[in-house]
């Protein structure tokens, strides 16, 4: 279900004949995948299917069995040691519950990627993270604090602000709004958007979250059967005829999230 013009599209992340395997587990079995500049795709699909997996693969942090993973035109899985390096500055993530260093101030977390960069003055550093963790949505003050003193909210904040510390061109977030109350979330979302809309950033994101999926992303990839069943809009998702994809998209939580998006969209015209 590819959007008319996928053609016509820059390939940011491709996938092919991807095979990941625990013991005897096959988690994906000739999994395919493209992703293209500036999206933000929703990765979707059953617990245990293998959407971590997947994001860690593509981020270099799992290695399949089998397949190839090219990340801004970089064969992730083969490239020697400075490519690696160089499309690893292109993109950042985002795990759960941040997975900030707790004995780091938020600052001192945003910089860690930073010390990367060679003769970067430090008090540039600390002012470029000052940057990204206003960009992340976080309050001035919260450069100081510990991950301990934060709420959940705001360390997932200050993790999108470690991933975005050096100017990704793609971020790879896990569950972004898992644990987030429905206001909360909905502020994550649109933070989200915001940020891929005006620095064109192409976002990775693993949810479960049907508000999330109605609200921002621009396509849907369903995990299923070992590979990626089905890609498209929501729209698309609606139509397909697969037992675990029709309960997901028609089911109770699905048409609750559908009246959250008609809610927020305002009465409609006659
Ligand atoms: N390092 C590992 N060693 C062994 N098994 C693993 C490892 N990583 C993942 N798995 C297994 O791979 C499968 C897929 O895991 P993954 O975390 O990607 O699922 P998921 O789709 O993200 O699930 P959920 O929606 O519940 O978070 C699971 O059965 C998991 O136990």
């Amino acid at each position: 279900m590819n959007q008319p013009n996928d053609t016509d599209r820059e390939v940011v992340i491709s996938i092919r004949g991807l095979r990941n395997q625990f013991g005897s587990q096959v988690v994906h079995d000739n999994l395919d995948l493209d992703i293209y500049r500036g999206e933000i795709i929703g990765i979707v699909g059953g617990s245990g299917t293998g959407k971590s997996v997947l994001l860690r693969t593509i981020a270099g942090l799992n290695r399949p069995k089998a397949g190839s993973v090219e990340v801004l035109g970089i064969d992730v899985l083969n490239a020697h040691q400075d490519g690696r390096a160089d499309a690893g500055v292109n993109w950042g993530v985002m795990f759960q519950d941040g997975a900030l260093f707790s004995s780091l101030t938020v600052r001192e977390n945003v910089e860690v990627p930073m010390r990367t960069v060679d003769g970067l003055d430090p008090q540039l550093r600390r002012a470029l993270a000052d940057l990204k963790i206003s960009m992340a949505g976080l309050p001035y003050f919260a450069g100081d604090k510990y991950p301990s003193e934060l709420s959940g909210g705001m360390r997932k904040r200050a993790g999108l602000a470690r991933a975005l510390a050096l100017d990704p061109q793609i971020v790879f977030l896990d569950e972004p709004t898992a644990g987030l109350d429905p206001i909360g979330a909905a502020d994550f979302d649109q933070l989200i958007l915001g940020l891929s809309r005006s620095l064109g950033l192409t976002v990775f994101l693993v949810t479960h979250d049907l508000d999330t999926l109605h609200a921002i992303c621009d396509r849907i990839a369903v995990l299923a059967e070992k590979r990626v069943l089905v890609t498209g809009t929501m729209q698309d998702m609606l139509t397909v005829d697969h037992p675990w994809v029709h309960e997901y998209f028609h089911g109770v939580r699905a048409r609750a999230a559908l009246d959250t998006k008609a809610a927020a969209s305002g009465p409609t015209k006659d």
